[in-house]
Protein backbone atom coordinates (compact mmCIF):
# COMPACT_ATOMS: atom_id res chain seq x y z
CA UNK A 1 0.00 0.00 0.00
CA UNK A 2 1.70 3.29 -1.15
CA UNK A 3 2.07 6.28 1.71
CA UNK A 4 -0.47 8.93 1.41
CA UNK A 5 -0.21 12.22 3.26
CA UNK A 6 -3.71 13.49 2.78
CA UNK A 7 -5.80 11.77 5.67
CA UNK A 8 -2.77 10.41 6.68
CA UNK A 9 -3.50 8.46 9.92
CA UNK A 10 0.43 8.69 10.72
CA UNK A 11 1.95 11.63 13.67
CA UNK A 12 3.45 14.52 11.52
CA UNK A 13 6.70 13.38 12.38
CA UNK A 14 6.72 9.81 10.80
CA UNK A 15 4.33 11.70 7.67
CA UNK A 16 8.13 13.97 7.22
CA UNK A 17 10.27 10.64 7.51
CA UNK A 18 7.94 9.15 4.60
CA UNK A 19 8.48 12.24 2.41
CA UNK A 20 12.17 12.19 2.84
CA UNK A 21 12.83 8.73 2.61
CA UNK A 22 11.05 8.68 -0.91
CA UNK A 23 8.08 6.68 -0.12
CA UNK A 24 5.50 9.50 -0.84
CA UNK A 25 6.35 9.45 -4.75
CA UNK A 26 6.56 13.21 -6.66
CA UNK A 27 5.62 14.21 -10.42
CA UNK A 28 6.22 17.41 -11.26
CA UNK A 29 4.72 18.58 -15.01
CA UNK A 30 6.22 20.64 -16.51
CA UNK A 31 10.04 20.82 -17.01
CA UNK A 32 11.02 24.21 -17.85
CA UNK A 33 12.61 27.33 -16.29
CA UNK A 34 10.67 27.23 -13.01
CA UNK A 35 9.82 23.22 -12.91
CA UNK A 36 13.31 21.58 -13.67
CA UNK A 37 15.00 23.88 -10.57
CA UNK A 38 11.84 22.99 -8.82
CA UNK A 39 11.68 19.12 -9.59
CA UNK A 40 15.22 18.99 -8.60
CA UNK A 41 15.04 20.55 -5.13
CA UNK A 42 11.86 18.06 -4.35
CA UNK A 43 14.29 15.24 -5.94
CA UNK A 44 17.05 16.54 -3.49
CA UNK A 45 14.59 15.92 -0.70
CA UNK A 46 13.02 12.91 -1.19
CA UNK A 47 15.20 10.85 -3.97
CA UNK A 48 11.92 9.93 -6.04
CA UNK A 49 10.93 12.31 -8.65
CA UNK A 50 9.43 12.25 -12.07
CA UNK A 51 9.49 14.75 -14.02
CA UNK A 52 6.83 15.27 -16.74
CA UNK A 53 7.13 17.23 -19.73
CA UNK A 54 5.00 17.21 -22.76
CA UNK A 55 8.89 18.31 -25.14
CA UNK A 56 10.99 15.18 -26.20
CA UNK A 57 13.65 16.92 -26.19
CA UNK A 58 14.22 18.46 -22.70
CA UNK A 59 12.91 14.87 -20.96
CA UNK A 60 15.79 12.97 -23.69
CA UNK A 61 18.33 16.04 -22.34
CA UNK A 62 17.13 15.53 -18.83
CA UNK A 63 17.46 11.62 -18.77
CA UNK A 64 21.25 12.06 -19.99
CA UNK A 65 21.96 14.50 -17.03
CA UNK A 66 21.97 17.54 -19.15
CA UNK A 67 20.54 20.84 -17.73
CA UNK A 68 18.12 22.56 -20.72
CA UNK A 69 17.77 25.73 -18.75
CA UNK A 70 20.23 28.47 -18.70
CA UNK A 71 21.48 30.93 -16.80
CA UNK A 72 20.14 29.12 -13.81
CA UNK A 73 23.62 28.65 -10.96
CA UNK A 74 23.76 25.57 -9.64
CA UNK A 75 21.35 23.83 -11.90
CA UNK A 76 23.03 21.98 -14.29
CA UNK A 77 25.79 19.96 -11.65
CA UNK A 78 22.43 19.34 -9.61
CA UNK A 79 20.52 17.95 -12.75
CA UNK A 80 23.51 15.66 -13.52
CA UNK A 81 23.84 14.47 -10.27
CA UNK A 82 20.34 13.92 -9.38
CA UNK A 83 19.63 11.87 -12.84
CA UNK A 84 23.23 9.66 -11.81
CA UNK A 85 21.61 8.47 -8.60
CA UNK A 86 18.14 8.07 -9.60
CA UNK A 87 16.61 10.86 -7.97
CA UNK A 88 15.35 12.51 -10.70
CA UNK A 89 13.85 11.09 -14.08
CA UNK A 90 11.92 12.22 -16.69
CA UNK A 91 9.32 11.33 -19.05
CA UNK A 92 6.65 12.20 -21.34
CA UNK A 93 4.56 9.62 -20.22
CA UNK A 94 1.96 11.39 -17.75
CA UNK A 95 -0.59 8.77 -17.85
CA UNK A 96 2.44 6.41 -15.51
CA UNK A 97 3.77 9.24 -13.50
CA UNK A 98 0.21 10.24 -12.67
CA UNK A 99 -0.23 6.40 -11.88
CA UNK A 100 2.72 6.36 -10.00
CA UNK A 101 2.40 9.48 -8.18
CA UNK A 102 1.27 10.24 -4.54
CA UNK A 103 1.96 14.34 -4.66
CA UNK A 104 1.31 15.76 -8.12
CA UNK A 105 3.25 19.43 -8.74
CA UNK A 106 2.07 21.39 -10.93
CA UNK A 107 5.17 24.02 -13.21
CA UNK A 108 2.93 24.55 -16.78
CA UNK A 109 2.92 27.71 -18.30
CA UNK A 110 -0.09 29.69 -17.44
CA UNK A 111 -0.24 32.21 -20.65
CA UNK A 112 -2.53 34.93 -22.14
CA UNK A 113 -4.21 34.47 -25.79
CA UNK A 114 -4.05 36.99 -28.51
CA UNK A 115 -7.11 38.63 -26.83
CA UNK A 116 -5.41 38.73 -23.78
CA UNK A 117 -7.69 36.07 -22.13
CA UNK A 118 -6.11 33.79 -19.42
CA UNK A 119 -4.81 30.86 -21.21
CA UNK A 120 -5.17 27.63 -18.85
CA UNK A 121 -5.20 24.97 -21.80
CA UNK A 122 -1.42 23.78 -20.45
CA UNK A 123 -2.81 23.23 -16.69
CA UNK A 124 -5.96 21.99 -18.00
CA UNK A 125 -4.04 19.63 -19.94
CA UNK A 126 -2.00 18.72 -17.08
CA UNK A 127 -4.89 18.34 -14.64
CA UNK A 128 -6.80 15.70 -17.42
CA UNK A 129 -3.32 13.79 -17.28
CA UNK A 130 -3.08 13.72 -13.24
CA UNK A 131 -6.85 13.11 -12.98
CA UNK A 132 -6.69 9.58 -15.12
CA UNK A 133 -3.82 8.77 -12.34
CA UNK A 134 -5.49 10.38 -9.55
CA UNK A 135 -5.50 8.13 -6.25
CA UNK A 136 -7.67 8.89 -3.30
CA UNK A 137 -4.74 9.95 -0.45
CA UNK A 138 -3.17 11.99 -3.45
CA UNK A 139 -2.41 15.64 -3.74
CA UNK A 140 -2.81 17.97 -5.95
CA UNK A 141 0.08 21.11 -5.86
CA UNK A 142 -0.54 24.14 -8.35
CA UNK A 143 2.66 26.21 -8.64
CA UNK A 144 1.86 28.02 -11.89
CA UNK A 145 0.65 31.41 -10.93
CA UNK A 146 -2.95 30.86 -11.58
CA UNK A 147 -6.47 33.58 -11.93
CA UNK A 148 -7.96 33.89 -8.76
CA UNK A 149 -10.49 31.41 -8.21
CA UNK A 150 -9.55 29.03 -11.07
CA UNK A 151 -8.60 26.08 -8.85
CA UNK A 152 -11.61 26.22 -6.58
CA UNK A 153 -13.86 27.31 -9.75
CA UNK A 154 -12.10 24.95 -12.19
CA UNK A 155 -9.23 22.81 -11.42
CA UNK A 156 -10.62 21.34 -8.46
CA UNK A 157 -14.50 20.47 -10.53
CA UNK A 158 -11.92 19.36 -12.96
CA UNK A 159 -10.27 16.70 -11.24
CA UNK A 160 -12.93 15.65 -9.92
CA UNK A 161 -15.14 15.13 -12.49
CA UNK A 162 -12.26 13.82 -14.64
CA UNK A 163 -11.16 11.12 -12.05
CA UNK A 164 -14.59 9.95 -10.51
CA UNK A 165 -13.36 10.82 -6.88
CA UNK A 166 -15.30 12.94 -4.73
CA UNK A 167 -13.47 16.15 -3.89
CA UNK A 168 -12.83 15.32 -0.12
CA UNK A 169 -10.88 11.75 -0.70
CA UNK A 170 -7.69 14.34 -2.36
CA UNK A 171 -6.18 17.16 -1.42
CA UNK A 172 -5.78 20.42 -3.80
CA UNK A 173 -3.68 23.29 -2.39
CA UNK A 174 -2.03 26.58 -4.65
CA UNK A 175 1.90 26.96 -3.65
CA UNK A 176 2.77 29.64 -5.86
CA UNK A 177 6.43 29.57 -6.96
CA UNK A 178 7.80 33.53 -5.88
CA UNK A 179 11.23 32.95 -7.98
CA UNK A 180 13.05 35.02 -11.14
CA UNK A 181 15.10 33.29 -13.90
CA UNK A 182 18.76 33.52 -12.47
CA UNK A 183 18.17 32.52 -9.19
CA UNK A 184 15.78 29.85 -9.49
CA UNK A 185 17.12 27.60 -7.47
CA UNK A 186 18.01 29.79 -4.16
CA UNK A 187 14.25 31.46 -4.69
CA UNK A 188 12.99 28.00 -4.76
CA UNK A 189 14.79 26.82 -1.86
CA UNK A 190 13.94 29.47 0.72
CA UNK A 191 14.67 33.52 -0.12
CA UNK A 192 11.51 34.27 0.15
CA UNK A 193 8.47 32.92 2.54
CA UNK A 194 6.80 30.17 0.88
CA UNK A 195 2.64 30.88 0.37
CA UNK A 196 0.19 28.11 0.65
CA UNK A 197 -3.69 27.61 0.63
CA UNK A 198 -4.82 24.64 0.64
CA UNK A 199 -9.31 24.05 -0.83
CA UNK A 200 -10.07 22.52 2.72
CA UNK A 201 -7.64 22.34 6.16
CA UNK A 202 -6.53 18.79 4.69
CA UNK A 203 -5.23 19.84 1.72
CA UNK A 204 -3.74 23.45 3.34
CA UNK A 205 -2.00 20.79 6.13
CA UNK A 206 -0.02 18.86 3.79
CA UNK A 207 1.03 22.01 2.03
CA UNK A 208 2.66 23.34 5.07
CA UNK A 209 4.09 19.70 5.56
CA UNK A 210 5.88 19.52 2.02
CA UNK A 211 7.37 23.08 2.19
CA UNK A 212 7.72 22.68 5.64
CA UNK A 213 10.58 20.24 4.23
CA UNK A 214 11.65 21.50 1.11
CA UNK A 215 12.07 25.53 2.14
CA UNK A 216 14.45 27.67 4.01
CA UNK A 217 12.59 30.36 4.96
CA UNK A 218 8.82 30.60 6.90
CA UNK A 219 5.94 28.93 5.44
CA UNK A 220 2.71 31.70 5.10
CA UNK A 221 -0.41 29.33 5.06
CA UNK A 222 -2.98 31.20 4.29
CA UNK A 223 -6.98 30.91 4.52
CA UNK A 224 -7.50 29.09 1.44
CA UNK A 225 -6.60 27.96 -2.13
CA UNK A 226 -7.99 31.51 -3.56
CA UNK A 227 -5.96 33.35 -1.07
CA UNK A 228 -2.82 31.80 -2.30
CA UNK A 229 -3.61 32.13 -5.70
CA UNK A 230 -4.29 35.93 -5.36
CA UNK A 231 -1.52 36.43 -3.16
CA UNK A 232 0.66 35.69 -6.52
CA UNK A 233 -0.95 38.13 -8.51
CA UNK A 234 -1.30 40.42 -6.54
CA UNK A 235 3.02 40.79 -6.32
CA UNK A 236 2.86 40.38 -9.91
CA UNK A 237 -0.30 43.86 -10.20
CA UNK A 238 1.46 45.74 -8.10
CA UNK A 239 4.99 45.32 -10.06
CA UNK A 240 3.70 46.71 -12.81
CA UNK A 241 1.24 49.46 -11.70
CA UNK A 242 4.41 50.67 -9.85
CA UNK A 243 6.63 50.41 -13.41
CA UNK A 244 4.13 52.01 -14.82
CA UNK A 245 4.52 54.98 -12.21
CA UNK A 246 8.50 54.59 -12.64
CA UNK A 247 7.53 55.32 -16.73
CA UNK A 248 4.92 57.92 -16.31
CA UNK A 249 7.45 60.33 -14.22
CA UNK A 250 10.25 59.13 -16.90
CA UNK A 251 8.19 61.12 -19.71
CA UNK A 252 8.47 64.18 -18.10
CA UNK A 253 12.16 64.41 -17.71
CA UNK A 254 12.24 66.77 -20.81
CA UNK A 255 9.44 69.28 -18.99
CA UNK A 256 10.97 69.44 -15.91
CA UNK A 257 14.41 69.92 -16.98
CA UNK A 258 16.13 67.37 -14.27
CA UNK A 259 17.34 63.63 -13.93
CA UNK A 260 13.84 61.51 -12.85
CA UNK A 261 16.28 58.49 -11.83
CA UNK A 262 18.42 60.58 -9.56
CA UNK A 263 15.02 62.33 -8.18
CA UNK A 264 13.60 58.76 -7.84
CA UNK A 265 16.56 57.37 -6.52
CA UNK A 266 16.33 60.27 -3.45
CA UNK A 267 12.71 59.71 -3.22
CA UNK A 268 13.08 56.17 -2.47
CA UNK A 269 15.48 56.97 0.75
CA UNK A 270 12.01 57.19 2.05
CA UNK A 271 10.98 53.74 3.53
CA UNK A 272 7.46 54.18 2.28
CA UNK A 273 8.42 55.06 -1.09
CA UNK A 274 9.66 52.33 -3.89
CA UNK A 275 9.31 53.79 -7.09
CA UNK A 276 10.60 51.20 -9.65
CA UNK A 277 12.82 52.17 -12.83
CA UNK A 278 12.11 53.51 -15.50
CA UNK A 279 12.43 51.39 -18.97
CA UNK A 280 11.53 50.82 -22.45
CA UNK A 281 8.46 48.70 -21.83
CA UNK A 282 7.48 45.64 -19.59
CA UNK A 283 8.18 41.89 -20.55
CA UNK A 284 7.84 38.24 -19.79
CA UNK A 285 5.46 35.84 -19.45
CA UNK A 286 4.56 37.00 -15.94
CA UNK A 287 4.45 40.93 -14.99
CA UNK A 288 2.15 42.05 -18.27
CA UNK A 289 -0.22 39.17 -18.49
CA UNK A 290 -0.65 38.44 -14.43
CA UNK A 291 -3.10 42.45 -14.96
CA UNK A 292 -5.34 40.08 -17.64
CA UNK A 293 -5.78 37.57 -15.09
CA UNK A 294 -8.00 39.83 -13.28
CA UNK A 295 -8.98 41.88 -16.24
CA UNK A 296 -10.14 39.05 -18.51
CA UNK A 297 -11.21 36.92 -15.67
CA UNK A 298 -13.34 38.94 -13.33
CA UNK A 299 -16.13 41.24 -13.20
CA UNK A 300 -14.53 43.42 -11.32
CA UNK A 301 -12.34 46.02 -13.33
CA UNK A 302 -9.69 47.97 -10.84
CA UNK A 303 -8.53 51.15 -13.23
CA UNK A 304 -5.11 50.92 -12.36
CA UNK A 305 -4.56 47.79 -13.91
CA UNK A 306 -5.44 48.60 -16.94
CA UNK A 307 -4.01 52.29 -17.15
CA UNK A 308 -0.76 50.74 -16.05
CA UNK A 309 -1.04 48.30 -19.17
CA UNK A 310 -1.35 51.04 -21.44
CA UNK A 311 1.48 53.17 -20.21
CA UNK A 312 4.11 50.17 -20.04
CA UNK A 313 3.03 49.08 -23.91
CA UNK A 314 3.21 52.54 -24.66
CA UNK A 315 6.72 52.71 -24.10
CA UNK A 316 8.21 51.22 -27.15
CA UNK A 317 7.09 53.98 -28.96
CA UNK A 318 7.87 56.48 -26.50
CA UNK A 319 11.64 55.15 -27.28
CA UNK A 320 11.13 55.18 -31.14
CA UNK A 321 9.91 58.49 -30.64
CA UNK A 322 13.32 59.02 -29.18
CA UNK A 323 15.44 57.89 -31.98
CA UNK A 324 12.87 60.13 -34.44
CA UNK A 325 13.48 63.32 -32.05
CA UNK A 326 17.42 62.48 -32.40
CA UNK A 327 17.53 61.79 -35.97
CA UNK A 328 15.40 64.73 -36.64
CA UNK A 329 18.17 67.01 -35.05
CA UNK A 330 20.61 65.64 -36.72
CA UNK A 331 19.23 65.89 -40.11
CA UNK A 332 18.39 69.39 -38.89
CA UNK A 333 22.05 70.41 -37.91
CA UNK A 334 23.54 68.55 -41.60
CA UNK A 335 20.89 70.99 -43.29
CA UNK A 336 21.98 74.10 -41.38
CA UNK A 337 25.42 72.90 -41.32
CA UNK A 338 25.87 75.08 -38.33
CA UNK A 339 25.12 71.95 -36.21
CA UNK A 340 22.42 72.71 -33.74
CA UNK A 341 22.37 71.61 -30.45
CA UNK A 342 19.73 69.36 -28.65
CA UNK A 343 17.85 72.51 -26.75
CA UNK A 344 16.92 73.56 -30.22
CA UNK A 345 15.30 70.42 -31.12
CA UNK A 346 11.80 72.60 -31.56
CA UNK A 347 13.42 74.71 -34.19
CA UNK A 348 10.90 74.43 -37.36
CA UNK A 349 13.59 73.43 -39.07
CA UNK A 350 13.49 70.01 -37.53
CA UNK A 351 10.82 67.63 -40.08
CA UNK A 352 8.48 65.61 -38.87
CA UNK A 353 10.22 63.00 -36.98
CA UNK A 354 7.98 59.89 -38.55
CA UNK A 355 9.47 61.44 -42.45
CA UNK A 356 12.78 61.24 -40.56
CA UNK A 357 12.41 57.35 -39.47
CA UNK A 358 12.26 56.52 -42.94
CA UNK A 359 14.98 54.77 -44.81
CA UNK A 360 16.71 55.38 -41.62
CA UNK A 361 18.66 52.31 -40.52
CA UNK A 362 18.17 51.60 -36.65
CA UNK A 363 20.10 49.02 -34.39
CA UNK A 364 18.37 47.55 -31.85
CA UNK A 365 20.51 45.91 -28.64
CA UNK A 366 18.29 43.29 -26.53
CA UNK A 367 15.16 40.94 -28.01
CA UNK A 368 14.84 39.48 -25.00
CA UNK A 369 12.65 40.60 -22.05
CA UNK A 370 15.81 41.03 -19.29
CA UNK A 371 19.28 40.76 -19.80
CA UNK A 372 20.15 37.18 -18.88
CA UNK A 373 16.87 35.24 -19.57
CA UNK A 374 16.43 33.64 -23.01
CA UNK A 375 12.61 34.24 -22.80
CA UNK A 376 11.16 36.92 -25.82
CA UNK A 377 7.13 36.68 -24.87
CA UNK A 378 6.26 40.54 -24.46
CA UNK A 379 9.63 42.08 -25.12
CA UNK A 380 9.97 45.55 -25.05
CA UNK A 381 13.23 45.03 -27.80
CA UNK A 382 10.87 43.07 -30.06
CA UNK A 383 8.09 46.20 -30.23
CA UNK A 384 10.31 48.64 -31.05
CA UNK A 385 12.05 46.82 -33.98
CA UNK A 386 8.25 46.07 -35.02
CA UNK A 387 7.71 49.89 -34.30
CA UNK A 388 10.57 50.75 -36.17
CA UNK A 389 9.52 48.90 -39.19
CA UNK A 390 5.87 50.23 -39.35
CA UNK A 391 7.60 53.79 -39.54
CA UNK A 392 10.01 53.06 -42.38
CA UNK A 393 13.28 52.40 -40.68
CA UNK A 394 15.27 49.27 -41.66
CA UNK A 395 16.42 47.58 -38.57
CA UNK A 396 19.02 45.76 -37.25
CA UNK A 397 18.73 43.15 -34.35
CA UNK A 398 21.64 42.05 -31.92
CA UNK A 399 21.21 39.74 -28.62
CA UNK A 400 23.48 37.08 -27.28
CA UNK A 401 20.56 34.71 -26.21
CA UNK A 402 18.51 35.24 -29.36
CA UNK A 403 17.73 35.49 -32.83
CA UNK A 404 15.65 37.68 -35.11
CA UNK A 405 13.89 34.80 -37.16
CA UNK A 406 10.11 35.96 -38.09
CA UNK A 407 10.91 39.63 -36.55
CA UNK A 408 10.86 42.94 -38.82
CA UNK A 409 14.69 43.28 -38.57
CA UNK A 410 17.97 41.50 -39.71
CA UNK A 411 20.18 40.11 -37.07
CA UNK A 412 23.77 41.26 -36.52
CA UNK A 413 26.54 40.62 -34.20
CA UNK A 414 26.69 43.69 -31.78
CA UNK A 415 30.29 43.51 -32.60
CA UNK A 416 30.14 43.85 -36.23
CA UNK A 417 27.88 47.03 -35.10
CA UNK A 418 30.39 49.71 -36.50
CA UNK A 419 30.45 47.84 -39.99
CA UNK A 420 26.83 49.23 -40.47
CA UNK A 421 27.16 52.66 -39.18
CA UNK A 422 23.74 52.95 -38.13
CA UNK A 423 21.98 56.49 -37.85
CA UNK A 424 20.77 55.32 -34.58
CA UNK A 425 21.22 52.65 -31.74
CA UNK A 426 18.07 50.90 -29.52
CA UNK A 427 19.38 49.50 -26.52
CA UNK A 428 16.65 47.67 -25.23
CA UNK A 429 17.69 44.82 -22.80
CA UNK A 430 21.18 45.62 -20.78
CA UNK A 431 22.70 42.09 -22.28
CA UNK A 432 26.34 41.54 -20.39
CA UNK A 433 27.76 40.83 -23.80
CA UNK A 434 26.99 44.27 -24.85
CA UNK A 435 29.48 45.65 -22.12
CA UNK A 436 32.41 44.90 -25.18
CA UNK A 437 30.41 46.91 -27.13
CA UNK A 438 33.11 49.84 -28.84
CA UNK A 439 31.45 52.90 -29.18
CA UNK A 440 33.88 55.07 -30.67
CA UNK A 441 34.39 52.89 -33.80
CA UNK A 442 30.61 54.12 -34.80
CA UNK A 443 30.14 57.26 -36.05
CA UNK A 444 28.11 60.11 -34.62
CA UNK A 445 25.03 58.28 -33.93
CA UNK A 446 21.48 59.28 -32.35
CA UNK A 447 21.64 56.53 -29.11
CA UNK A 448 18.81 55.93 -27.12
CA UNK A 449 19.57 53.76 -23.85
CA UNK A 450 16.39 52.56 -22.41
CA UNK A 451 18.56 50.94 -19.30
CA UNK A 452 20.14 53.88 -18.05
CA UNK A 453 23.51 51.69 -18.83
CA UNK A 454 25.60 53.95 -21.21
CA UNK A 455 28.17 56.45 -20.62
CA UNK A 456 28.92 57.78 -23.99
CA UNK A 457 31.03 60.76 -22.28
CA UNK A 458 33.62 61.97 -25.04
CA UNK A 459 32.12 60.62 -28.03
CA UNK A 460 30.14 62.64 -30.76
CA UNK A 461 26.95 60.26 -30.07
CA UNK A 462 23.80 62.12 -29.59
CA UNK A 463 22.40 60.15 -26.09
CA UNK A 464 18.65 60.34 -25.07
CA UNK A 465 18.55 58.11 -21.67
CA UNK A 466 15.00 56.70 -20.54
CA UNK A 467 14.83 58.67 -17.18
CA UNK A 468 17.11 61.36 -18.25
CA UNK A 469 16.88 62.99 -21.12
CA UNK A 470 18.96 64.28 -23.29
CA UNK A 471 22.50 63.80 -22.20
N1 LIG B 1 9.63 32.24 -15.37
C1 LIG B 1 9.53 32.80 -14.18
O1 LIG B 1 10.32 33.69 -13.79
C2 LIG B 1 8.44 32.39 -13.28
C3 LIG B 1 7.35 31.67 -13.75
N2 LIG B 1 6.35 31.35 -12.88
C4 LIG B 1 5.19 30.57 -13.36
O2 LIG B 1 5.68 29.23 -13.64
C5 LIG B 1 4.91 28.64 -14.68
C6 LIG B 1 5.85 28.04 -15.70
O3 LIG B 1 6.67 29.08 -16.17
P1 LIG B 1 8.08 28.75 -16.85
O4 LIG B 1 8.75 27.60 -16.15
O5 LIG B 1 8.80 30.03 -16.98
O6 LIG B 1 7.60 28.24 -18.30
P2 LIG B 1 8.53 27.62 -19.46
O7 LIG B 1 7.88 28.01 -20.74
O8 LIG B 1 9.96 27.94 -19.23
O9 LIG B 1 8.38 26.03 -19.24
C7 LIG B 1 7.14 25.38 -19.35
C8 LIG B 1 7.41 23.89 -19.58
O10 LIG B 1 6.17 23.19 -19.47
C9 LIG B 1 6.07 22.26 -20.52
N3 LIG B 1 4.66 21.96 -20.72
C10 LIG B 1 3.72 22.70 -21.35
N4 LIG B 1 2.53 22.08 -21.26
C11 LIG B 1 2.71 20.94 -20.54
C12 LIG B 1 1.87 19.89 -20.09
N5 LIG B 1 0.56 19.88 -20.38
N6 LIG B 1 2.39 18.89 -19.35
C13 LIG B 1 3.71 18.89 -19.06
N7 LIG B 1 4.57 19.86 -19.45
C14 LIG B 1 4.06 20.86 -20.19
C15 LIG B 1 6.76 22.94 -21.70
O11 LIG B 1 7.16 21.98 -22.66
C16 LIG B 1 7.94 23.61 -21.01
O12 LIG B 1 9.04 22.74 -20.94
C17 LIG B 1 3.99 29.75 -15.19
O13 LIG B 1 2.73 29.60 -14.57
C18 LIG B 1 4.62 31.03 -14.66
O14 LIG B 1 3.64 32.03 -14.43
C19 LIG B 1 6.37 31.69 -11.56
C20 LIG B 1 7.44 32.38 -11.07
C21 LIG B 1 8.55 32.77 -11.86
C1 LIG C 1 6.86 40.68 -8.14
C2 LIG C 1 8.12 40.23 -8.79
O1 LIG C 1 9.19 40.69 -8.51
N1 LIG C 1 7.99 39.29 -9.72
C3 LIG C 1 9.16 38.78 -10.39
C4 LIG C 1 8.89 38.69 -11.89
O2 LIG C 1 10.07 38.27 -12.49
P1 LIG C 1 10.33 38.53 -14.07
O3 LIG C 1 11.30 37.49 -14.50
O4 LIG C 1 9.06 38.65 -14.78
O5 LIG C 1 11.17 39.88 -14.15
P2 LIG C 1 10.88 41.37 -13.64
O6 LIG C 1 12.12 41.80 -12.96
O7 LIG C 1 9.61 41.49 -12.91
O8 LIG C 1 10.78 42.18 -15.03
C5 LIG C 1 9.64 42.10 -15.82
C6 LIG C 1 9.79 43.19 -16.88
O9 LIG C 1 9.68 44.49 -16.27
C7 LIG C 1 10.84 45.27 -16.51
N2 LIG C 1 11.12 46.05 -15.30
C8 LIG C 1 11.27 45.40 -14.11
C9 LIG C 1 11.47 46.15 -12.96
C10 LIG C 1 11.52 47.57 -13.03
O10 LIG C 1 11.71 48.28 -12.04
N3 LIG C 1 11.35 48.16 -14.25
C11 LIG C 1 11.15 47.44 -15.38
O11 LIG C 1 11.02 48.02 -16.47
C12 LIG C 1 11.93 44.27 -16.85
O12 LIG C 1 12.91 44.84 -17.68
C13 LIG C 1 11.15 43.18 -17.59
O13 LIG C 1 10.98 43.50 -18.94
O14 LIG C 1 7.83 37.79 -12.13
C14 LIG C 1 8.04 36.46 -11.62
C15 LIG C 1 6.81 35.65 -11.93
O15 LIG C 1 5.80 35.81 -11.29
O16 LIG C 1 6.91 34.82 -12.82
C16 LIG C 1 8.24 36.53 -10.11
O17 LIG C 1 8.40 35.23 -9.57
C17 LIG C 1 9.43 37.41 -9.83
O18 LIG C 1 9.66 37.47 -8.42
Amino acid sequence: MTASLYDSLLEPDAQRTQFGAGEIPVAVYGLGKMGLPLASVYAEHTGNVTGVDIDETVVERINVGDCHVQGEPGLPALVESLVADGSLTATTDAATAAADAVLHVVMVPTLIDDRNNPDLSAVKAAVDEIAAGLAPGDTVIFESTLPPRATTDVLRPRLAEESGLAGDCFGVAVCPERTSSGRALADIRGTHPKVVGGVDDESGRVAELVYGELVDNDIVRVADATTAEAVKVFEGLYRDVNIALANDLARLTGELGVDVRAAIDAANTQPYCDIHTPGPGVGGHCIPYYPYFVLNWLDGQPATLATARSVNDAMPRFVVDRVAEGLAVTRAASIADGGVSMADDRSDATPAPDEVLDGATVAVLGLTYRAGVEETRASPGIDICANLAARGASVLAADPLVDAEGLTATDVPAEELPDHAPDAVVLATAHEAFEALDWTALPPTVVVDGRDVLDLTGTDHRLYTVGRGWQ
